[in-house]
């Protein structure tokens, strides 16, 4: 018999996950958003089945939902859903940034029909809404799960079968070890990231030309200080359990640098800085992670109508698709390098031998 899967919140993360779903012929996919417009698109660009016109509605003829709303959102939702008389027993979940708030409120649930699976697809974008959700959003990527007091077996297992088609690796953690683990590598590092960016704000006024420098390695250190401000905000103040004492370390961390260079200590400062490449280097980058990880190839390119044309072209004759391009530098009168993206090794080694064929100088860096 057909699951009815209830999906709110349809922006980037629930219009992805729904599209997944919609590629099992055994469910039936409701959705409801809160704004009118994102419903009608998702029905229209067949991102779900249906709408239905509130979430209580959709609750009521769901054997599973899917919370996809800020996690602030969500909190008040299981809240809601704890009050409402559920027909039967309904596996709900979540895909939420941080998790011990969640789970915390989803421990405390009294309603004996639902059961709670916390949920977090580790993939996304720095866009938002439902036009930016796509099927293939968290193709090799991590699904972490985390089941909680009102978690079976079955309830884990179930999930893992009806999240299949998002072609994603999927891993129990519990709440505790998720939210420092994201602390360290996606939450804090969104924080300096988008202190940097002040930084240069600042400095703009004293030179307003050092903003058309900001390229290479200040626009990768800062490009997730592009994402969705209101996300990151409740995302930020959800975990700052572990962000505060990050910021805590990270300042002792900032004075010993300020003293080692101050003391003009080389060795020291070499070490500091060798140790990091070390650890960044070992880093799985080609791999599956939190950061989608693509493959790179740079190309050298002419400052000429048509270079950058004359590459895609060259790529789409032999069938390979690129998932981004970038131009990362191009000067009048010298070379530029162009970085594209695929999404596999394969795509990026044809490109570099199609490429070369074609009297193009190109490297691949990580
Ligand atoms: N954007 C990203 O890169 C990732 C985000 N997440 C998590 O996914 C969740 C959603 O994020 P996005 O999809 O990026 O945001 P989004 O802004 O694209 O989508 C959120 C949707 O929730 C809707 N919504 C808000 N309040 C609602 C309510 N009371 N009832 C019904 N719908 C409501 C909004 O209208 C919007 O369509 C967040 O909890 C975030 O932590 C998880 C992984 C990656
Ligand atoms: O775009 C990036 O680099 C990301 O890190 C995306 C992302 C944002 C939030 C998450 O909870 C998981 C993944």
């Amino acid at each position: 018999m057909k699951k009815t899967i209830l999906v709110t919140g349809l922006g980037l993360i629930g219009g992805s996950v729904a599209l997944s779903l919609m590629k099992n012929n055994h469910v039936q996919v409701l959705g409801f958003d809160q704004n009118e417009h994102s419903m009608e698109f998702a029905v229209q660009n067949g991102i779900i089945h249906e709408k239905v016109q509130s979430f209580q509605e959709g609750a009521s003829q769901a054997d599973v939902i899917v919370l996809a709303t800020p996690v602030s959102v969500c909190i008040q939702l299981l809240n809601e859903l704890d009050q409402m008389e559920l027909p039967s027993s309904v596996l709900v979940t979540d895909v939420s940034s941080v998790k011990k708030p969640i789970m915390e409120a989803a421990n405390h649930l009294s309603n004996p029909h639902i059961r709670f699976v916390g949920g977090h697809p580790m993939a996304g974008s720095h866009k938002h809404g439902v036009e930016a959700a796509r099927a293939h959003l968290f193709e090799n990527a991590f699904y972490l799960l985390v089941p909680g007091r009102l978690s079976r077996e079955q309830d884990v297992a179930l999930l893992k079968e009806l999240l299949e088609y998002t072609y994603s690796y999927m891993v129990t953690v519990n709440e505790e070890e998720h939210d420092k683990m994201m602390g360290v590598i996606s939450h804090f590092p969104h924080l300096i990231a988008s202190s940097l960016v002040h930084q240069a704000r600042n400095w703009h006024n004293t030179y307003p030309f050092m903003h058309e420098l900001a390229a290479g390695g200040f626009r990768d250190v800062t490009r997730i200080a592009s994402s969705h401000p209101s996300m990151w905000n409740d995302i930020l103040l959800q975990n700052k359990e572990t962000v505060v004492p990050l910021l805590t370390d990270w300042i002792d961390e900032m004075q010993h640098l300020k003293e080692l260079l101050e003391a003009e200590d080389d060795v020291a400062l070499h070490t500091y800085l060798n140790d990091a490449k070390q650890f960044r280097d070992g880093l799985p980058i080609k791999k599956k992670g939190a950061i989608p990880s693509f493959y790179d190839v740079y190309v050298d390119i002419q400052d000429q109508p048509g270079a950058i044309s004359e590459v895609t072209h060259i790529l789409a004759q032999s069938s390979i698709s690129i998932v981004n391009i970038e131009i990362l530098e191009i000067r009048e009168g010298i070379t530029g390098a162009l970085r594209l993206s695929f999404q596999t090794e394969r795509d990026q080694k044809r490109t570099q031998l199609v490429l070369s064929r074609n009297g193009y100088e190109t490297t691949i860096a990580n």
